[in-house]
């Protein structure tokens, strides 16, 4: 199989920490699986050309305000839509029965690639953030989400957490690993606040939020592609604590807080976390995710492959 090119955006924030992590995410899956380093190429992505190269994709944790301006002002912030959210354009050829051979052009909405955020990455890939000035700063959307950005305080109330990560589990299968707590990092960090409709358009509701921005274009959701498109925000991890720490200060909980608080999200092949994997030197979920992309790219290449043939054949 060819190679698998995975981006890190390199505009501002922890790239470097990420890149490291995937190269020791390799080490370990080779060990592991016995899978090739030769098949991974890690890239910086500074530009549209970069990022066209790309199979998948990471935006690190930085400050998103400032990740979002530069992309702006790189002319990525529409590539990276394209990239995360929506739609490839490429003509097929079609050959009927007789000697005509016709360019048919056909629209296929294949994309939304996979796409990993962490800390201010998952605050970009977000549908929606509050927390935030209204013009302050650009989404990029991909997750139907709202998050509450710097929810946990400044950066002086950064902390540390031991966290179960259940999706995890499966490396004690695939790579025979023992599965114990992850410490999360959290920095400033967001959480996932809600869970927002599945819907064609922008997040109307939520632009008329105070203090909340929006991503503005969403892709049109077509059943075809299914697995990529999925419409299905799934809860990965909760930090718990929180609901005990506000009880013991007497305020009064509901059971939803109570439950804990969103810190890891996946809707179809994009995933979000609030913390901060890179800056550990644990490469576990690194790992999980490339598994995921390795999957998720190589179905696609043999489809791709099944529908050349199929669209050549007479
Ligand atoms: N450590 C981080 O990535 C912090 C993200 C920060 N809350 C922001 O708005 O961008």
């Amino acid at each position: 199989m060819s190679k698998i090119t995975v981006g890190v955006l390199a505009l501002q924030g922890a790239f470097y920490e990420h890149l490291q992590l995937l190269q020791k995410a390799v080490v370990s899956l080779r060990e592991a699986e016995g899978c090739s380093t030769l098949e991974w190429e890690f890239i910086e992505v500074r530009n549209a050309s970069q990022l066209d190269r790309c199979d998948a994709l990471i935006l690190p944790g930085g400050e998103s305000t400032t990740i979002s301006l530069v992309a702006a002002s790189s002319n990525l912030l529409e590539p990276l839509r394209d990239f995360v959210k929506y739609v490839t354009y490429f003509c097929r050829g079609r050959s009927f029965p007789g000697y005509l051979l016709m360019l048919s052009i056909t629209l296929r909405r294949l994309h939304r690639k996979p796409t990993w955020g962490t800390c201010a990455g998952l605050i970009l890939l977000a549908e929606s953030a509050n927390r935030t000035k209204k013009g302050g700063q650009e989404l990029i959307g991909g997750l139907d989400v709202r998050v509450n950005r710097n929810y946990f305080g400044r950066q002086t109330e950064s902390f540390q957490a031991l966290l179960d990560l259940p999706f995890l589990y499966s490396l004690e299968k695939t790579s025979k690993m023992q599965v114990s707590p992850f410490t999360g990092i959290f920095i400033r960090a967001p959480i996932v606040e809600k869970i927002l409709p599945n819907k064609e358009g922008i997040q109307v509701e939520e632009s008329q939020r105070e203090e909340t921005i929006v991503a503005p274009s969403r892709a049109t959701i077509d059943p075809a592609f299914n697995e990529a498109m999925d419409n299905h925000v799934e809860v990965l991890a909760k930090l718990p604590g929180r609901a005990a720490r506000l009880s013991t200060s007497g305020i009064d909980i509901n059971a939803e807080k109570g439950a804990g608080d969103i810190v890891a999200v996946q809707q179809g092949n994009v995933f979000g976390t609030s913390f901060h994997p890179e800056l550990t030197d644990d490469p576990r979920i690194h790992m999980w995710w490339l598994h995921q992309v390795r999957g998720i790219v190589e179905r696609r290449r043999i489809a791709k492959t099944i529908d050349t043939i199929k669209s050549f054949r007479c």
